[in-house]
């Protein structure tokens, strides 16, 4: 992966590129859900009924009826969608909105990873036939894979969702699994999902095809949020504090002025001066701190507990040398630089260590990767905080039974996704908790 040296490409932009490729259009939609359309759907709404935020006063009067904030945006969109689709020509439909929900959670709330208000895309789409639905599934979570992998060099399995884990509203759940080393945990990264016809039914979504027959649509909903974020510092993070992917760190390279008594200070901060007007020329993200009221030292600390990729420092020697002292975050080596060769080594540096952080990462992560055949096997991988691959006979009273038998101080553990990567599965293979013939390969841990 290059970082490419060009103006910020942050993850909204790429992602909000790439969906504009596909033709997905944004919209944005009302905050207010009213109650009427909430508990429309009081099926799949009623297992989150808890979690809706609802307004009941403005100023200091109640108001007549409350009205909620949207925790989802499925019925905010989707009475419109009934009225916009009429005829297989409206189709298809390819809505998505940048936006904040609010969803009151309450078991263990946590910065980015589980918050009452996030920050997500949420993608709403509609189709004629189900093929198109599932093929749209799985290029959003390919450009998933992509956010995790390239941008925030974590890596991630694609895989499904069982049924007990999925989106109940909807027909099937796919899914970018990440996880955490240092926690022994896993975490859903982003999720796309099949609806199936669930909320055309619902919503009467319907069209006359090209038969002239009525139909229902098909739809898709798919969505990642600010929780990137949560899991980036969690998988990178060190005792120092963050350490930032170059293709998506503000700031990429921060420039030091280490003078050293009165030895031609103003030299080295026209050298200061130069270095980040040619860093920035190349359309690298580099700052100069040139604060007279701390001291290099401490200035070091605090750009590495930012997680700033790369530090530059320019000292007498530096100076009268003419080159620059560069010393990397992620793993704190020390690279002398010619002036003369700034960019392209600065360049090749922050591609390293945006290779590297990913390197580490899989490494570590797939250090924690055990599979396993039988239930004491998978006990005493649980035991180790392992992301565990297993197979199973992919029956949900089973897996109902693995979180019974599992339940504990720390969590119990849960599938997290069946990979799409499905490794052999011998004949007479047996699944690791209930006996049963195992019917496909799956992944299984505590989770976030
Ligand atoms: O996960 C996605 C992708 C983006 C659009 N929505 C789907 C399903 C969201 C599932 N979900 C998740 N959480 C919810 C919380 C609530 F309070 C509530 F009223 C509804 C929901 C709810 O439907
Ligand atoms: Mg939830």
């Amino acid at each position: 992966m290059s970082v490419e040296s060009v103006s910020y490409v942050n993850v909204q932009t790429f992602f909000d590129a790439e969906i504009k490729k596909m033709k997905i259009k944004n919209c944005y939609f009302p905050l207010f859900v009213s109650p009427g359309v909430l508990q429309k759907e009081k099926d799949h709404i009623e297992g989150f009924a808890p979690e809706v935020a609802w307004v009941t006063k403005s100023g200091e009067s109640e108001l007549e009826v409350p009205i909620a904030i949207r925790p989802t945006s499925e019925t905010v969109m989707y009475p419109y969608f009934s009225k916009w689709i009429r005829g297989h020509r409206d189709l298809p439909l390819r809505l998505n909105q940048w936006c904040n929900v609010v969803r009151w959670e309450f078991s263990n709330p946590t910065p980015f990873i589980r918050s009452r208000e996030f920050l997500w895309q949420e993608g709403h789409t509609a189709f004629a036939t189900k093929e198109e639905a599932d093929t749209e599934v799985l290029e959003i979570l390919e450009l998933y894979r992509r956010i995790y992998e390239e941008f925030l060099a974590v890596p991630v399995i694609k895989g499904k969702k069982s049924e007990h884990e999925k989106f109940a509203g909807g027909l099937y759940t796919t899914t970018v699994e990440a996880f955490i080393p240092n926690t022994g945990r896993g975490i859903q990264g982003a999720t796309s999902h099949c609806l199936g016809q669930n909320f055309a039914k619902m919503f009467e979504i319907n069209f006359e095809n090209d038969k002239g027959e009525k139909a229902m649509v098909w739809q898709n909903s798919w969505a990642y949020t600010t929780r990137t974020i949560g899991v980036m510092i969690m998988v990178h993070g060190d005792d120092k504090g963050l350490v930032l992917p170059p293709k998506i760190a503000s700031i990429q390279v921060i420039i030091i002025p280490v003078p050293y008594k009165d030895a031609n200070t103003q030299g080295i901060f026209d050298a200061c001066a130069a270095t980040v007007k040619t860093l920035n020329e190349a359309g690298i993200r580099a700052e100069v701190d040139s604060r007279d009221n701390y001291s290099p030292g401490w200035k070091y600390s605090n750009w590495e507990m930012k997680g700033v990729p790369l530090r530059i420092e320019i000292g007498p020697k530096d100076l009268a040398n003419n080159q620059v002292r560069a010393v990397r975050r992620d793993n704190s080596a020390k690279i002398d630089i010619p002036m003369a060769n700034l960019v392209e080594q600065v360049n090749d540096l922050l591609n390293n260590i945006q290779r590297s952080l990913f390197e580490v990462a899989k490494q570590k992560r797939d250090a924690c990767i055990q599979t396993v055949n039988t239930w004491e096997e998978f006990a005493e991988a649980l035991s180790q905080n392992k992301m565990i691959l297993a197979p199973w006979c992919d029956e949900e009273e089973v897996e109902k039974d693995v979180k019974a038998r599992t339940k504990g101080e720390i969590g119990a553990a849960k599938s997290l996704c069946s990979p799409f990567d499905q490794p052999e599965l011998p004949e007479g293979t047996l699944c690791f908790a209930s006996g049963k013939p195992a019917r496909k390969w799956t992944y299984w841990g505590r989770s976030y």
